[in-house]
């Protein structure tokens, strides 16, 4: 048996997220939160609601490197990424900020954030309210939310918890039993990781297997993980998905705007 990851990143973080604690109280980014509250509302989900005619809609994401793929790009410039993903037609953007496993660096998201308007998801491994606060403190549109690490409890009050304060959550699945989970937490954007991340298998197929689950006049579905090519969204797309995230076949090639564009006429 290969030894669980995700348990591994977990503990980590939550390491690294005690020690954060202990500089800046919830108090701070509780405070700022509430400032911001509802100024970005709905703009990921929006973003992702295309017209049934209309190309398919894209999360591109900013990703250095991650558990199985160690450091892809130790030369990514945020910056540069940011409008190559806008110039070629991404209706939102991910930013990982895990940093011991994904290799984020401490400003990549407030980079991104400073060089786009298009809506931002912070993807990282959350299940505190203080990663929300933090977040939305941070200018993020959306918010991850991993119903592997999370009891039902938890998951239903970080759902709420981003209801009122404007941001969405990208709810994170990878079975038929997490979906469940998620659509009875009250998940509006629901994600189908192809990748299993225990044993980092990926396969475009799991989407097509679980987006059946999923009542898509009532939620929105996000196929996320191994796309490499313009045909993985033609397959995907026939499930009746509203969007892909893509990260690795974006900062791998050397011309993300091609890249980019080459899936979005895909369909
Ligand atoms: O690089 P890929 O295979 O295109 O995958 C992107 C994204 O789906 C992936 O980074 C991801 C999906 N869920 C996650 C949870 C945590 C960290 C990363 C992820």
């Amino acid at each position: 048996m290969r030894e669980d990851i995700l348990r591994k990143i977990v503990a980590v973080k939550a390491e690294r997220l005690r020690e954060e604690k202990s500089r800046i109280p919830e108090r701070h980014w509780r405070e700022l939160a509430e400032k911001k509250a509802g100024g970005r509302s709905g703009n990921f989900s929006a973003a992702l609601r295309a017209d049934p005619q209309g190309s398919p809609r894209i999360i591109a994401e900013v990703k250095r490197g991650s558990p199985s793929k160690g450091l892809m790009r130790p030369d990514l410039d945020v910056v540069k990424t940011v409008s190559a993903y806008e110039a070629g037609g991404a209706a939102a953007l991910s930013v990982l900020t895990e940093r011991d496993f994904f290799h984020a660096r401490d400003d990549d998201f407030s980079t991104a954030r400073s060089s786009t308007d298009l809506p931002l998801l912070r993807k990282d491994f959350m299940w505190d309210p203080y990663q929300i606060y933090q977040s939305v403190a941070w200018g993020a549109d959306a918010v991850l939310l991993i119903v592997r690490i999370l009891s039902d409890d938890q998951l239903k009050d970080l759902i709420d918890l981003c209801r009122e304060l404007g941001v969405d959550a990208l709810v994170e699945t990878h079975d038929e039993e997490e979906i469940e989970r998620a659509v009875n937490s009250g998940a509006y954007v629901v994600g189908i990781n192809n990748r299993d991340l225990k044993t980092f298998e990926v396969s475009v197929e799991t989407t097509v297997r679980l987006a059946g689950l999923v009542d898509k006049k009532r939620h929105l579905v996000v196929c996320e993980s191994g796309i490499k090519s313009p045909d993985d969204i033609r397959r995907v797309r026939d499930a009746g998905v509203h969007a892909f995230l893509v990260g690795e076949y974006l900062v791998r090639s050397g011309d993300p705007v091609s890249a980019l564009r080459a899936l979005l006429v895909s369909s």
